[in-house]
């Protein structure tokens, strides 16, 4: 399972999913959860580099809680989100702001190469609740995000329930469940290091 990622058929991403986030972008909170997908050939893992796409000038940094699928469904119950659950990973969800600003679809902008770095299988014994976990992001050691999965809009079994009324989840997919605040910009040869609660880090540099 180490290389589960590989595995993956998608990735799907939530968006404006903690209040202070979509406020520091001046957006509104979606009543029901708002995903679009990146492509699986942005996954890097540490040791390799992110880097700036062509054309961007405002690459910015997501810290977020990743969600592995362990088990095929579709129209999941809110209530047995559990059992599809196959553990978590830490993984920024890089987006070229400059792209998304546009207001044009956020494929390039939020799926270009090396844009979705992430971390190795959290199991879910080790990290316990994942309604309360702090997630936390430095660039060049200085602290930027600092938030706590306690503060999502929707919570896992809300995502799972209302993902799977649209789209099978299969074994090796993952869901990304939004930044918290503090997203910002980041530049050739700055380095990030992000972490969740004591139980891991993982540091990229971008190129
Ligand atoms: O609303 C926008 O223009 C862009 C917002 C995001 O980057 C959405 C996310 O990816 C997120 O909230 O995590
Ligand atoms: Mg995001």
């Amino acid at each position: 399972m180490e290389n589960f990622i590989k595995l993956g058929r998608k990735i799907v991403a939530v968006a404006r999913n903690y209040r202070k986030h979509a406020a520091e972008l001046n957006n509104p909170v979606p009543e029901e959860p708002m995903i679009f997908l990146k492509p699986t050939s942005s996954y890097i893992q540490e040791g390799e580099a992110i880097r700036i796409p062509p054309g961007c000038n405002r690459l910015f940094h997501e810290v977020e809680l990743g969600i592995v699928i362990g088990k095929r469904g579709s129209n999941i119950p809110y209530n047995h989100y559990l059992d599809y659950v196959y553990g978590y990973i830490l993984a920024l969800d890089m987006t070229a702001r400059d792209l998304t600003e546009v207001g044009l679809p956020w494929n390039i902008s939020k799926g270009f190469d090396t844009a979705c770095p992430v971390s190795k299988l959290i199991t879910k014994s080790a990290l316990g609740d994942p309604h309360s976990a702090r997630l936390w992001l430095k660039v060049d050691g200085i602290m930027k995000q600092d938030g706590n999965t306690s503060d999502m809009v929707h919570n896992i079994p809300k995502l799972i329930s209302y993902i799977s009324q649209f789209m099978t989840l299969e074994p090796g997919d993952v869901i990304l469940t939004g930044t918290p605040d503090g997203i910002g910009p980041v530049i050739a040869n700055q380095n990030i290091t992000c972490g969740i609660n004591d139980v891991l880090q993982m540091s990229f540099n971008v190129e």
